[in-house]
């Protein structure tokens, strides 16, 4: 038997689809999406995940521009870079690519991107209206992972939703959108006591701990659903995830792959992020 394989790469291929309909309609309307990628140094990851990004806009239709200074690139010229990308009219979605180098405040960098803009979601403007269940753009690890759930018709509603890890990026706003959908959350992390009689309790549980092979199958319960956003490049400098695949498949009712999992999906919400931008512009105008 074994768990169903969700194929974030297949349903990703599938929303940029629909995605590149609602991009031609835009430039019917006149209006050409616009992604504007900040790729700060030459770290081989980043560089890595920033292609991911551009080939994605080609597929569905998106203008993509990056721009890629040197790591020695003061905070205040890269806070210049956003404002002029803040100012354009034909840009819809800023993303500045993390981590930065150490000399470069994060947040402040985060904080200088335009709120209508910030298709990352990681503006607080943004994550105070995640909080309140208010319109704004949401975070697109944890907006993948919703999304990979109700396409499999997976209910969340009422069931124990548990969360290993509480990053502001992914394991934080992945447990509030799991309770917008009405699930109970528990969050767990490097503090808490006997995590595995938590994860044992799980309907669904979300790795993002960072950690590969953090979760085996004596770690969940039976017929779970399990979500591995782990991106972890093992020591031949392949994608491994936080979850032992092999045996949490044969216990598990679904479980995501990685690669090919959640990653696609993330950068697919990044483009559903920087389209609805656009189509805010369009109807604003
Ligand atoms: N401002 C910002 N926004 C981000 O969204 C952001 C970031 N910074 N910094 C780094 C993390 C990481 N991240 C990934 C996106 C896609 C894959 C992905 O598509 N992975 C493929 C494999 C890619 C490969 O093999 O290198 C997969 O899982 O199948 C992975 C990781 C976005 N991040
Ligand atoms: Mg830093």
């Amino acid at each position: 038997m074994g768990a169903e394989v969700i194929s974030g790469k297949e349903l990703a291929q599938a929303t940029r689809q629909s995605l590149k309909e609602r991009t031609e309609e835009l430039v019917s309307q006149g209006i050409t999406p616009g992604l504007g990628v900040i790729l700060v140094g030459n770290d081989p990851a980043s560089a890595s995940y920033v292609r991911g990004k551009e080939k994605a806009c080609l597929e569905t239709g998106i203008h993509s521009e990056v721009d890629r200074p040197d790591e020695s690139i003061t905070e205040e010229e890269l806070l210049g870079k956003i404002d002029t990308l803040n100012n354009r009219e034909d840009i819809h979605g800023i993303l500045v690519q993390l981590p930065l180098p150490s000399h470069i405040d994060e947040q402040k960098v985060i904080m200088a991107i335009d709120p209508s803009k910030d298709v990352d979601g990681f503006h607080p403007y943004n994550t105070g209206k995640m909080l309140t269940g208010d319109d704004g753009f949401l975070p697109c690890t944890p907006f993948g992972i919703i999304h990979m759930l109700k396409s499999r018709n997976i209910p969340i509603e009422g069931r124990h939703a548990v969360v290993v890890g509480r990053s502001n990026i992914v394991g934080k706003p992945a447990g509030m959108l799991l309770l917008k959908e009405n699930a109970t959350v528990t969050f767990c992390h490097s503090r808490t006591k006997d995590m595995r009689s938590h994860t044992k309790q799980a309907d669904i549980l979300i790795a993002a701990v960072g950690k590969e092979k953090f979760i085996s199958a004596d770690d969940i319960k039976a017929g779970a659903v399990v979500v591995d956003v782990g991106v972890n490049r093992t020591s031949d400098g392949k994608l491994a995830g936080d979850v032992d695949f092999e045996s949490v498949k044969e216990k598990a009712s679904f479980i995501t792959p990685v690669p090919g999992g959640v990653g696609p999906m993330t950068i697919t919400m990044l483009m559903y992020n920087t389209v609805i931008s656009a189509e805010k512009r369009l109807h604003a105008t």
